[in-house]
């Protein structure tokens, strides 16, 4: 699996945790910034993710702010995406099996690092569970025409 993660300014501590964390998973991964600690617009920082997921370039995404919720709204307005804002392992663990969620966003001012951690390990770990979930999926996409 090939994962495309980013944030804004909000996020940095968390995205390196989060990279730390695939680190360990052994998960390949890219990271799409920012580079450094500056003010920065989510927007920005959550297209080229979301693009590249939707593209078939990556096969997820992890895009992170300040409360997750500006990163979530901007990569849903990409065709294909299904970005799923978790701040809960069950969640995190249900919009895998229902939703086939493509990209997670999380909040770095919402959840601490330990919580965010397995939050992004039960997603990362997630399978579509398929079945009736399919045909709602269908009916999102067809929306998207
Ligand atoms: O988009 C957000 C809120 O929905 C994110 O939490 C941003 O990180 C936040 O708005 C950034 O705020 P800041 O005051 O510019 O740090």
């Amino acid at each position: 699996m090939k994962v495309a993660i980013s944030s804004d300014h909000g996020g940095n501590r968390l995205r390196a945790e989060i990279i730390d964390l695939m680190d360990e998973m052994g998960i390949e991964y890219e990271d799409f910034g920012p580079k450094d600690d500056g003010s920065v617009d989510y927007p920005d920082y959550a297209k080229p993710v979301a693009q590249r997921v939707a593209d078939g370039e990556f096969d997820r995404g992890i895009v992170i702010c300040g409360t997750g919720i500006g990163m979530s709204i901007a990569a849903n307005k990409v065709k294909g995406i299904r970005c799923a804002l978790c701040h809960d392992v069950f969640s995190a663990k249900a919009t895998r099996g229902h939703n086939d969620s493509n990209v997670l966003a999380m909040g770095e001012r919402v959840v601490g690092p330990g919580l965010a951690r397995e939050i992004a390990r039960t997603w990362l770990e997630g399978e579509f569970e398929g079945g009736r979930h399919e045909r709602r999926i269908e009916k999102l996409t067809e929306m998207e025409q």
